[in-house]
């Protein structure tokens, strides 16, 4: 019926359409010749009702063809089933369908937005109704500032929100009236309460247009983990709250927008290395697009400088030095890390997992039954140690035994992940013995949280999870005296010694939990604990960006 459809092809579908409309049900066919040319008719009709014409015109025509045939008398059974056809109401919707396709009609049709020239100032002005879903709270998504002349503009469309999906309000539009109201003198705080406060779920909004036209560079496929905490709502200088995205350490978010330095556009799409997959349910939540600190504002912030309540800058602002950065895979002075999703498949050895959690949290307890649930999946590094070799323990089974002086310059020249003394000798681990059992299995450590600064690069590619102990409550009682393997139970101060120690840890490293298990039920924490092992096997987990570049990953 579109515009390539020829008349050959048109009469064959039709022949098609009656020979299926005969078998289902009965009787005759033969488009005879003589009726060629009602045919081509009725093609004619269409090729007419192509270009431009409103969906219902194609009804139209069909009924005027209809009638056409009707009134001339010689209706032959062929002209009749073709009229049968005609009206019915799937025949006639695949018309309309076929119709408004092949116009590139796909989407609903908008009134254009009307221009007009305003009486008072003889200037070109735009009037945009905007009519609000009746469910949502926030306002119609733009910010507005005072240009250098003191004008109300439009400085911000959200991403997402009624203005953009509207395609009629741009970045430097002038607001001359909001309902009727001129609200050229008012200040732009007054001018966002009559936004926000939208009576019957619409507003109007007379504009004059931008010129030169502004267009909204969208960034796609960029992705955050926040460092820090944000609370959009406690922000005092935050351009529009009700916009406003908050965020813990650990999140990752989308952004979308990072044209302006000081507020950055994007949503937070979960927690942890999953977040967005929901292949864990990890804070799993698509929140709708707002603003938030840029990492310039975030850095301003923390060395005290301060910022006006608004302020509007062009240009690609700091997104290009923070996704371009080298490795900054542990640095604390940074409010966000890129971050890109890789899948298991293209890590070059077996990603380490680190049990973090405060002692006595349960971390060994896990590893111990994952160890004996699944010898060869796991593996675990064998220790390095000044101790003397008793009888039965073999170099390299139980321990590495090595001479002090060895382990000394083995620590002085940065070899060892972590190590201590105890009773006069030396015990630790060393980074070489990681990377050895990474080619046994998937190692399982269980090392002390400052470890992390040295693990957590492209060269270990770690998977960093969180054991979390429970409420004091549920501590008391999952760790019965019989299911410890310590043999005593806790005593009360040895309890909240763990609570704050668990504490003080995800203060300090939660921006690095790739997951969380919570130890209560010890059961339950090691079927969750083989979920997320599971998916760090076959999902796209989020890493740093810059594990992504390196090219010995
Ligand atoms: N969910 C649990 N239910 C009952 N007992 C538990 C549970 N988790 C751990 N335990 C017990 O608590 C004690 C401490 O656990 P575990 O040794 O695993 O702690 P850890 O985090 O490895 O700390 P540390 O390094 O001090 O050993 C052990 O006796 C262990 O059997």
């Amino acid at each position: 019926m579109g515009e390539g459809i020829s008349l050959k092809e048109f009469r064959q579908a039709l022949d098609l359409i009656i020979e299926a409309s005969v078998e289902e049900n009965g009787g005759s066919r033969i488009m005879v010749e003589d009726e060629v040319n009602n045919v081509e008719l009725l093609h004619n009709l269409m090729k007419k009702a192509r270009n431009g014409s409103h969906s219902s015109d194609i009804l139209v025509q069909c009924d005027g063809f209809i009638h056409e045939w009707e009134s001339s008398g010689r209706i032959s059974a062929a002209v009749q089933q073709l009229i049968a056809l005609l009206n019915r109401p799937h025949v006639r919707s695949a018309l309309v369908a076929a119709h408004d396709i092949s116009n590139g009609r796909y989407s609903p049709e908008l009134p254009p937005v009307p221009f007009e020239v305003d009486d008072d100032d003889g200037i070109a002005v735009k009037i945009v109704k905007l009519v609000k879903k009746a469910n949502t709270s926030n306002g119609i998504g733009v910010t507005i500032k005072k240009d250098s002349k003191g004008r109300v503009v439009i400085s911000r469309v959200l991403k997402d929100s009624i203005a953009e999906k509207s395609g009629c309000i741009q970045e430097g539009d002038r607001i001359l009236e909001v309902n009727s109201l001129n609200v050229q003198k008012m200040d732009p705080t007054d001018i966002a309460l009559l936004l926000t406060d939208m009576e019957c779920g619409s507003v109007s909004l007379k504009m004059h247009p931008a010129d030169p036209p502004t267009t909204m560079a969208t960034l796609s496929n960029i992705h955050l983990r926040a460092l820090s905490d944000y609370d959009s709502s406690s922000d005092r200088s935050h351009p529009c709250t009700e916009s406003g995205v908050s965020f813990s350490r650990g999140d990752i978010i989308e952004l979308l927008m990072c044209g302006d330095d000081y507020w950055w556009q994007g949503r937070r799409i979960g927690r942890g290395a999953f977040a967005g997959t929901n292949a864990i349910a990890n804070g799993e939540c698509r929140d709708s697009v707002g603003l938030f600190p840029s990492e310039t504002l975030m850095l301003k912030r923390r060395s005290g400088g301060t910022i006006g309540k608004r302020r509007d800058m062009d240009g690609l602002g700091t997104i290009k030095s923070l996704s371009s950065k080298g490795s900054r895979d542990f640095d604390e002075t940074l409010p966000y890390e890129s971050v890109c999703r890789l899948s298991p498949t293209s890590f070059a050895h077996i990603r380490p997992i680190l049990l973090i959690g405060a002692p006595s949290a349960g971390r060994n307890e896990l590893k111990r039954r994952l160890m004996t649930l699944y010898p060869k999946r796991f593996s675990s590094t064998v220790p390095h140690t000044t101790r003397t070799q008793r009888e039965k323990e073999a170099n390299g089974v139980q321990y590495h035994f090595v001479s002090r002086s060895r382990m000394e310059e083995m620590i002085s020249k940065g070899e060892m992940m972590e190590f201590g003394e105890f009773k006069g000798n030396l015990y630790g681990t060393a980074l070489s013995a990681v990377h050895l059992a990474a080619t046994k299995g998937m190692p399982l450590l269980t090392p002390h949280p400052l470890a992390l600064k040295t693990l957590r690069s492209p060269s270990f590619i770690p998977f960093i999870i969180f054991i979390r102990p429970p409420s004091k409550k549920d501590f008391i009682n999952s760790r019965s005296a019989a299911s410890l393997s310590r043999g005593r139970p806790f005593s009360e101060n040895e309890i909240d010694s763990i609570m704050e120690q668990s504490q003080a840890i995800e203060k300090a490293h939660a921006a690095y939990f790739d997951a969380e298990i919570l130890n209560s039920d010890i059961e339950c924490a090691l079927s969750d604990l083989i979920r997320i092992l599971d998916s760090v096997d076959s999902i796209p987990s989020w890493v740093p960006l810059s594990w992504a570049t390196r090219e010995d990953r």
